[in-house]
């Protein structure tokens, strides 16, 4: 096998499409460096003393892991020097974190989601790391939350690693999703699949299942559809599948196909459901457009959300493309 790395990868990508100038390809180097960092200590577990809580609670009010914290560290230390960003933003900080005076900045703004799948750090199960590249506006200036808020369309980049039996790193730049496995003896990222494309029919969806109860009528009736079988409307039997992860969750819809749902419920109209627009649902959605699949919040595609707060929760429906349309209809039959 010809090896690719993920550097070459990016320089080759710009001379022949013309889709990543030279200061998003040092930042996502920087980001994959990161990354890299990431595995290392999530692959030390307990000899690394990086499992268990950290006694400190984020912006959001739940209990950080010690993983939390250490990831989140290491990609604003990454970040901070660089020279390709203006500011960055993350699930674990309250506000944003403009680039110090005392390095140089860029263009750029970087948003991420420093350890997600926190509930299963400790059981050894995969986990991840998932971001999302912006332009600042012209003209900026200083800095502002507002900067930040941009619909996902805007996004030039984003990507996720995943820390499973392999640490791969899956990367759009609006021209395809490329998917780069990290040899550990080399210490460097290798292209090892290009141009996944998500099936747009399939037998598999994910839910957490234990929050039925609570569900609105559209998303109550998508999946008694599903749980009915052959027999049933849809004609077909479902498997389902929960990792808890949603890294790890989208990593197996982007290479096998299914649905990806984390639903608004009825307990609390103030939190439209769990994952956040900023650093989950916007990345993932431009992962999984550009693999052929849809991604909405049940009436509207992710992308074009108008974001309204840094930390705002949305509620989503991602993968393949036949079953996010249906299951996006029957909101609309509400
Ligand atoms: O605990 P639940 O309800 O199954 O939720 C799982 C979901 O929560 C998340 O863990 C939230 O992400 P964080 O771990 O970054 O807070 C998703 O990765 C996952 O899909
Ligand atoms: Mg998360
Ligand atoms: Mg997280």
């Amino acid at each position: 096998m010809k090896r690719v790395s993920l550097t070459q990868y990016l320089v080759e990508e710009q001379r022949l499409h013309n889709t990543i100038p030279a200061e998003l390809r040092l930042l996502i180097e920087v980001v994959a460096r990161a990354c890299k960092r990431i595995s290392y200590s999530v692959s030390k577990g307990a000899l690394g003393e990086v499992l268990g809580t950290a006694d400190t609670e984020n912006i959001q009010g739940e209990v950080q892991k010690k993983l939390d914290v250490i990831s989140n560290e290491m990609l604003l230390e990454a970040n901070e020097w660089g020279g390709h960003l203006a500011a960055m933003a993350s699930e674990e900080m309250e506000t944003i974190h403009p680039i110090p005076n005392r390095y140089p900045k860029g263009e750029y703004l970087l948003l991420f989601d420093p350890l997600d799948g926190s509930s299963n750090i400790d059981v050894n199960v995969s986990i991840g790391t998932i971001f999302s590249v912006l332009k600042a506006p012209e003209g900026m200036g200083e800095p502002t939350e507002e900067a930040f808020l941009q619909p996902g369309a805007a996004q030039v980049a984003a990507g996720y690693a995943v820390y499973g039996p392999q640490t791969m790193l899956v990367l759009t730049t609006g021209n395809g999703v490329h998917c780069f496995t990290l040899d550990r003896e080399m210490g460097s990222w290798v292209l090892t699949e290009s141009n996944m494309r998500i099936p747009e029919s399939t037998k598999e969806f994910a839910i957490n299942m234990s929050n039925k109860r609570h569900w609105h009528a559209p998303v109550q009736r998508y999946v008694d559809e599903m749980l009915a079988g052959k027999t049933g409307a849809r004609g077909k039997d479902f498997n389902m599948r929960w990792i808890a992860s949603m890294v790890a969750d989208v990593h197996r819809i982007l290479n096998r196909g299914g649905i990806f749902m984390y639903p608004a419920d009825m307990r609390d109209p103030s939190q439209p459901g769990k994952l956040r627009l900023m650093y989950e649902a916007n990345p993932m959605a431009m992962i999984v457009e550009q693999a052929g699949g849809a991604a909405t919040d049940g009436r509207q595609r992710i992308m074009d959300i108008p974001p309204t707060k840094l930390h705002q929760r949305v509620p989503v429906f991602l993968g393949s493309k036949e079953e996010v349309e249906l299951v996006t209809r029957y909101h609309a039959d509400q």
